[in-house]
């Protein structure tokens, strides 16, 4: 593959393993392979538990002890590869917050609430980057403005606390953005905030996306996922179930998990009523030999669904993980 072909992130056959306190292994991702282009964005989509969040925080070195990571994924810029599955700790700290910014569902887990923006901001700055002290607060006041902060001289100086939560939100995404990330990964942003908040937080996200940025949203959200990303990829028990352009699959979805997902979104516009996806999600230490969603699926089949199932190409930009999509 020629070096400018490559995707910024490439990430083949991740798998994340959890050891339980009974001692079980508990499968929460498992072959999962995605791709994010410089300038492009995802939306990973799923139901609670689907394995949208420790996917991530795999990718970012950010799992707890119990959990065992396989798979690769690489990071690629110019003619440079680095594989983050396996990277020490000491080597995660060029990559994350510089490469790779973050931007989680509750801000307090991003900011400390006992020091004021201005310091966070700045050392963040001048950690990741060679800035003098006057430059680093001169972008961090920059980075608060470039979120919508107003009076962002004054705000600077304040405690996390003493901001509202949608404030806080922003100034969290101000901290990711604030070293220029060329990849953000964004895990629930707006799920913690109200509606109006929400909708300029999601318009920041799409600025950011237009003059370049990379941006992966994790979203359970397809509202969300459609305002802001080109394609999707739909996990279901820690297992992609269909990857597309993020149109064709909310047009015509293939994956009968899919279709379930949008059959359950709430859409203002259309008021026929919600169809949950009955029944839960399955046992991720105990998984079932063959296709993970076949307790719930509408289309079950019997013998074939209980036969592993592979990822499916169909058409030019789809894979689907279900026997029938063969038909398609
Ligand atoms: N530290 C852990 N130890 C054991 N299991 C874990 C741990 N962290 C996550 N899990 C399990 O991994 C699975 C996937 O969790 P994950 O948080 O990725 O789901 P999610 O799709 O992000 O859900 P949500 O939308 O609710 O955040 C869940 O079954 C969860 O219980």
């Amino acid at each position: 593959m020629q070096t400018q072909d490559r995707p910024l992130l490439d990430v083949r056959g991740l798998g994340v393993d959890f050891r339980t306190r009974d001692h079980e292994r508990l499968t929460a991702v498992k072959d999962v392979s995605i791709s994010v282009a410089a300038g492009g964005s995802l939306a990973i989509v799923g139901e609670s538990g689907s394995g949208k969040s420790v996917s991530m925080r795999a990718l970012l070195g950010l799992l707890p002890q119990n959990a065992t990571v396989h798979g690769s994924a690489t990071w690629n810029e110019g003619t440079s590869s680095t594989e983050l599955v396996g990277l020490p700790a000491r080597q995660f700290q060029a990559i994350r917050g510089r490469k790779i910014g973050m931007v989680f569902q509750n801000a307090m887990q991003a900011l400390n609430p006992t020091i004021p923006l201005k310091r966070q901001l700045t050392e963040h700055l001048r950690w990741h980057s060679a800035c003098t002290r006057a430059e680093a607060e001169k972008r961090a006041i920059r980075a608060l403005g470039d979120v919508g902060i107003p009076e962002p001289e004054r705000r600077i100086r304040m405690y996390p606390f003493q901001l509202s939560g949608g404030m806080r939100q922003r100034a969290m995404i101000a901290m990711a953005l604030v070293a220029e990330p060329r990849l953000l990964i964004a895990d629930e942003p707006t799920t913690a905030v109200d509606v109006t908040v929400q909708k300029q937080i999601l318009d920041l996200l799409v600025d950011l996306r237009d003059r370049g940025t990379a941006v992966v949203m994790v979203t359970h959200d397809l509202g969300v996922a459609r305002y802001l990303c080109e394609d999707v990829v739909v996990l279901y028990s820690g297992q992609v179930m269909e990857s597309a352009r993020l149109g064709e699959a909310l047009d015509r979805p293939v994956h009968p998990y899919t279709k379930g997902l949008l059959g359950s979104a709430l859409d203002l516009g259309d008021p026929s009523p919600l169809r949950p996806i009955g029944g839960n999600p399955p046992d991720l230490v105990d998984r079932p030999p063959g296709c993970a969603f076949q307790p719930r699926c509408v289309d079950d089949d019997g013998a074939r669904c209980a036969e592993p199932q592979e990822l499916i190409t169909v058409g030019a930009t789809r894979e689907v993980r279900c026997w029938r999509s063969i038909d398609e």
